[in-house]
């Protein structure tokens, strides 16, 4: 049974509080066996690799095997169809359309004082894109991660994605090739995480770790952090429909599916002021549940993370949403754009009707790399940004250092940095 809360009951408060603090993924467990695949992948590089892969994907691999080679690569793309290849054009040029508009630009100011100052942005050398593989392959994953890091200029683009029985979807490989991806590699989990981190024998170590993942992943992502950068937590998938009368139950209740079927750790909650259309909602996902070939996976998530929140107006139940900071946010009232722009904290926002996340998901253009588990309070998508850095400049003539002197030594003193203030008055004498 989904949670159900009504924001008029005494108890909701504390339904509310408990909701958020349900644990869908991070538990002390998966967070140590994380820690010790890690560990181990330090010490012993592509053994571990391959003994990993051998457990949890039940694949054997050998050092040479690790890499996925350019004739398996062409052969994938040889074994799509066009109709499919062509699906994947339509993608990556409305993602990539899309992400160009993100790349950032220089600055270069010279001041009053004669003082010239700005910033520069440069690509990060090396990428690692986490491309998951479980229990579904994710072509898309595969745009949504590569497209970004192309925009942004990075020269080395590695790929891990597990491939369970040694079972590749050959879109995945297409949509590497495509995107423009230099290395792929068939591991998974922490292991392909460690190793992304701190290098193997087989793979050269990157300086920072994207893309989505699941709770193994999403913990490792954490421990690595530092000796790489990350670009945030993107684990299992969350939607958050926030819906009136106007809505059709059919299509929310089909909305909530599609997240739920990504994992048993995925959350769906519907949020409306409308108990009669709440009360339809779930009958059909009841009904639609029957129908869906990853019904297991669906009908757990529905039954362990569902919620259906009923409120006593829309407006109210704009804190309740920041609080819970949703991957995705799905706005099916009479007028979205007015409730999105009250709303501060969600991952992306769908707006009206006929904006399905899953076009999100495909060939909207946005990113659907998105945080997860409240995350979205302080991180945002995938994006262009997340594979540069910006470097800051500066430059004084002898005029220009004259001016800002004596409040720079001034300030030196104050902190008792006499070497600093020595740095600047010793050009003054000359
Ligand atoms: N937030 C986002 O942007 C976004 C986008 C796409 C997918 N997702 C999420 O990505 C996830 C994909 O999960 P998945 O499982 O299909 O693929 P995955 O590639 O994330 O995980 C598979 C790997 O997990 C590891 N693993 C599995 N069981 C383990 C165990 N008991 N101990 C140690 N390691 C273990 C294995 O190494 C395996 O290769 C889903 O949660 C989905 O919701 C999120
Ligand atoms: N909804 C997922 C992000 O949570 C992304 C995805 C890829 N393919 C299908 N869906
Ligand atoms: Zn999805």
């Amino acid at each position: 049974m989904p949670i159900r809360l009504d924001d008029r009951d005494a108890g909701f408060a504390a339904g509310f509080a408990a909701l958020l603090s349900a644990k869908r993924e991070v538990s002390e467990e998966v967070d140590r066996v994380a820690a010790d695949i890690i560990a181990d992948v330090r010490e012993k590089g592509d053994a571990a690799l391959i003994d990993y892969t051998s457990r949890f994907d039940a694949l054997d691999l050998t050092p040479e095997t690790l890499r996925v080679g350019e004739a398996e690569i062409d052969a994938a793309v040889a074994a799509c169809s066009p109709e499919l290849l062509a699906a994947l054009e339509t993608a990556r040029e409305r993602i990539e359309a899309y992400h160009r508009r993100q790349k950032p630009a220089d600055s270069w100011v010279e001041d009053a004082a004669g003082v010239g100052a700005g910033w520069r942005w440069s690509a990060i050398e090396a990428v690692g894109l986490y491309v998951p593989g479980g229990t579904a392959s994710y072509p898309s994953s595969v745009l949504m991660n590569a497209i970004p890091a192309k925009v942004a200029g990075v020269p080395r683009i590695v790929m891990v994605a597990p491939t369970p029985r040694g079972e590749t979807n050959p879109l995945v490989l297409a949509a590497a090739r495509l995107a423009g991806v230099d290395e792929v590699y068939r591991i998974g989990g922490a292991q392909a995480v460690a190793a992304l981190a701190y290098g193997t024998a087989a793979i050269a170590p990157v300086a920072k770790i994207v893309g989505p993942g699941n709770a193994y992943v999403a913990a490792a992502k954490r421990r690595v952090f530092g000796q790489v950068g990350i670009d945030m937590i993107a684990g299992p998938s969350e939607v958050l429909v926030i819906a009136d009368r106007s809505a059709n139950p059919d299509w929310i209740a089909a909305d909530l599916l599609a997240q739920a079927e990504h994992d048993v750790s995925a959350q769906s909650i519907l949020m409306s002021d409308d108990a009669a259309l709440a009360a339809e909602v779930e009958k059909a996902v009841a009904a639609q549940l029957a129908t869906l070939p990853r019904a297991a996976i669906a009908g757990r998530s529905w039954q362990d993370f569902g919620a259906i929140l009923l409120v006593a107006d829309l407006e109210a139940a704009v804190p309740l949403v920041d609080r819970l900071a949703p991957e995705h946010l799905e706005i099916m009232t009479a007028d979205p754009e007015r409730l999105a722009g009250l709303i501060r904290n969600a991952g992306a926002i769908f707006l009206g009707g006929h904006t399905p996340e899953a076009i999100g998901d495909y060939v909207g253009g946005p990113n659907h790399v998105l945080p997860t588990a409240r995350s979205a309070r302080f991180s945002s998508g995938l994006g262009v940004g997340d594979f540069m850095k910006r470097t800051s400049l500066l430059k004084c003539g002898p005029a220009g250092l004259r001016v800002l002197a004596s409040a720079a030594t001034q300030l030196a003193e104050a902190e008792g940095l006499q070497a600093h203030g020595r740095s600047v008055t010793i050009r003054l004498n000359i």
